[in-house]
């Protein structure tokens, strides 16, 4: 589905061979080593340590940043550039450590942990001879942040959000910051509100910035959630249901995260058909 060729200003990068449709499952891949969070560096170069002559030099040939180092530093340097959250560990993985980064990606990146890999998902139609980008940051940061981060990377992102479009972007971002905030404290307290105008917000800002991916679906659960609070539960399902695509698209129909989506849906429809039928019986 894709090919791993020289970019411009980017070491390697992953190109389509062919259009790939959102959902496709483009990747998975078993990690070639785990390493259990809090990790320390000797906990790293252990695990190097334990690799087959074969698998250390896979690991050698993937991305340093300081290429020139020697021993433990370079394990550690290619450790800090290419490994990946997988659950409650760190772990690399040869084949998608050549995904080069996006703040406004074409692909997602999940750990699925009934499978024990990996998995890479295109989130939107990626023509062919198109890079497939993931996003190695946080959504909800401006500019400003997510370039102080990525800077840990070595490298300067010169996505849309990054260079073209940054006074619009970070005006949408720094307001889903807020909403973000104000959805996380709602939830705590149980804030009545007459409908679910903060998840709405996020949703569609979330949308106009080209984040069509995990944390759209999480806006999605939110808006949700909320119309089940307000009682309206035809309303809530039709979220559940947004919800539940965007899910499956990012994480596969194969997924753990995908079955509580699943069941949060079966149990809003339930409830919603338990209501209709008490309404008919009162009319
Ligand atoms: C996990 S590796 C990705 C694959 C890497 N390009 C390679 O040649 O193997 C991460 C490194 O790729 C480079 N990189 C990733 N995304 C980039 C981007 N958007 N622009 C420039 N360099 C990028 C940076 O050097 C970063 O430290």
């Amino acid at each position: 589905m894709y090919t791993v060729i020289p970019s411009l200003g980017e070491g390697l990068g992953c190109f389509s061979t062919a259009t790939i449709p959102a959902g496709t499952r483009i990747l998975t891949e078993t990690p070639l080593f785990m390493v259990r969070e809090p990790r320390t560096n000797a906990c790293v170069t252990t695990a190097f340590s334990h690799l087959t002559i074969a698998q250390q030099a896979q690991y050698l040939s993937l991305y340093a940043q300081s290429p020139e180092s020697r021993g433990d530093a370079l394990v550690i340097d290619i450790f800090n550039s290419n490994a990946w959250q997988t659950g409650s560990s760190t772990s690399i993985l040869p084949r998608a450590a050549r995904f080069n980064h996006s703040c406004v990606p074409n692909a997602s990146f999940a750990w699925n942990s009934r499978l024990g890999c990996v998995t890479v998902h295109a989130i939107v139609n990626i023509p062919a001879n198109t890079q497939i980008k993931l996003c190695y940051e946080l959504p909800y940061q401006t500019s400003a942040s997510r370039r102080k981060k990525l800077s840990a990377y070595g490298f300067l992102c010169t996505c849309p959000a990054c260079v073209v479009d940054v006074v619009a972007s970070d005006i949408r971002r720094a307001r889903m910051m807020v909403l973000d905030i104000r959805i996380r404290a709602g939830r705590r307290q149980r804030w009545q509100s007459q409908f679910p105008k903060s998840a709405l917000e996020l949703a569609r800002l979330l949308k106009e910035e080209g984040l069509v991916g995990e944390a759209l679906g999480l806006a999605y659960h939110e808006v949700a959630t909320a119309w089940k609070r307000h009682a309206r539960l035809d309303m809530a399902v039709r979220y559940a249901v947004l919800e539940l695509a965007v899910s499956a698209m990012c994480f596969g129909t194969d997924s753990p995260c995908v079955d509580s989506t699943r069941a949060f849906l079966k149990e809003l429809r339930a409830e919603l058909e338990e209501f209709d039928g008490r309404k008919l019986a009162e009319t």
